[in-house]
């Protein structure tokens, strides 16, 4: 069986980024750049006051010496003139500093009266200035391509005057869940059926990562049920089933895609919860077979699915973001499969990550799923360990899964 790190690289290396589309920078929050950025302007265009107070020149602005102020500078409408010797602009934050200025007067150190301002403590030059570009200067990079944009990027673009930006299309997938005993969640539910979860935690895994889901009708334990909804998916960037996996006589992904064109890439890996993950190609569309026991489903999505669908929105990182955790209780030794065990995690009295697995962690078992905070990753053949061991995690609640 292949290892996951293995299968993960060759999920990947099927993928590229989609083509880019533009769009309006409002709607681009969790978008993901399809190239660098360049500042379309200077930040700020001139040199402005950060203060309210006078603009003056440091030189002759003396405690108890009155200045004429000759005009004003507030935001947005620069002061034309020059202030000479003996003169001052009153200027408010944001205002550009008048030529011939260097220094600004906060008003809590001033007085003014009659057309003068006298200063109560001595202005240095520079001081509550801005230099223009302070903050980035026209074509300067701001922002790398791969980049998902967050609040604060879109900030910046805003700033840097970008009304558009170019981002990699967000990926469609097809949801595909599988099996005669499954019907979607409000459904009328067959005898001995089962209500089905794994379309719609799937979805909304792909909806949190950008990608745009369609949860297809269930496809029946049938081939012709399976072949209908293989015409369906042409469309997708990449299709994703659940159930029908493994190796019972009703585990028809493969067998009934087989006339609809579908390549194995690989079927099976070393991983628990997971083992008959699928991995090819439907025509044109890869296709991600996840198994059906919703554990398996979800923890198989974040391991894979995850980062497919980083690497076709052409983010840097593709690689999920394990962090160090110590063992909130005794490991017994793993056998060949890795491990993926649901766990809380808290941090002890000295800040550290504690991973404490579940009791049971049946893969049918999602409420368990649902309460826990992270997965505690166990190698494949790895030792017992006592508790406080150095262990490694993913942290779900950090993740948005
Ligand atoms: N003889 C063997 N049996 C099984 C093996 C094996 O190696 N040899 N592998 C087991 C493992 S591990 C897993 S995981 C499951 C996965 O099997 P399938 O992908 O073929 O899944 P199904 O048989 O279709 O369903 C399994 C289980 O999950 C429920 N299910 C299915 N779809 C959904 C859904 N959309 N939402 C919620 N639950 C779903 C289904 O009712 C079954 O209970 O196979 C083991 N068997
Ligand atoms: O891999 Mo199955 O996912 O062990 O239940």
């Amino acid at each position: 069986m292949l290892a996951v790190e293995e299968a993960r690289a060759r999920i990947l290396a099927a993928l590229s980024p989609l083509p880019a589309e533009t769009i309006a920078l409002a709607q681009a929050q969790g978008r993901v750049l399809a190239g660098p950025v360049a500042a379309r302007l200077t930040q700020p265009p001139a040199d402005v006051s950060a203060m309210d107070g006078y603009a003056l020149r440091a030189a002759d602005a003396a405690v108890g010496v009155p200045l004429t102020v000759i005009g004003a500078a507030p935001a947005g409408h620069p002061y034309p003139g020059r202030v000479e010797a003996g003169q001052a602009i009153r200027i408010f934050t944001g205002g550009f500093v008048p030529e011939g200025a260097d220094a600004i007067l906060l008003q809590e150190d001033a007085t003014e009266a009659d057309g003068q301002v006298t200063a109560t403590e001595q202005p240095r030059a520079g001081r509550w200035i801005r230099k223009a570009g302070l903050d980035f200067s026209a074509g300067e990079r701001l922002l790398q391509a791969g980049r998902p944009l967050t609040a604060r990027d879109i900030g910046l673009l805003a700033a840097a005057n970008h009304p558009w930006v170019s981002v990699t299309r967000a990926p469609r997938i097809g949801i595909l869940a599988t099996g005669d005993e499954i019907a979607l969640p409000g459904e009328p539910l067959p005898p001995g059926g089962i209500v089905s979860s794994n379309a719609h935690a799937l979805a909304a895994l792909c909806l949190a990562a950008g990608a745009v889901p369609s949860v297809l009708p269930i496809a029946g334990d049938t081939e012709a049920a399976f072949q209908g909804m293989a015409q369906a998916a042409r469309g997708f960037d990449l299709l994703v089933t659940t159930g029908g996996a493994s190796v019972g006589a009703h585990d028809l992904v493969q067998s009934a895609l087989a006339p609809e064109g579908f390549e194995r890439g690989f079927w099976r890996i070393a991983m628990r919860p997971g083992k008959p993950l699928i991995w090819g190609r439907l025509g044109a569309v890869p296709l991600l077979g996840l198994p059906g026991n919703p554990v398996s489903a979800l923890v198989c999505g974040v391991l894979f699915l995850l980062p497919a669908l980083r690497r076709l929105q052409g983010r840097a990182e593709t690689a999920p973001a394990f962090q160090p955790a110590i063992a909130g209780m005794d490991l017994p030794e793993n056998d060949g499969r890795e491990d993926y065990l649901r766990c809380a995690l808290t941090r002890d009295a000295t800040g550290r990550l504690v991973a404490t697995p579940a009791a049971r962690q049946d893969s049918s078992m999602l409420k368990t799923l649902a309460h826990a905070e992270g997965l505690l990753k166990r190698a494949p053949g790895a030792a017992a360990l006592p508790a406080g061991s150095a262990v490694e995690v993913l942290d779900l609640i950090a993740m948005g899964v």
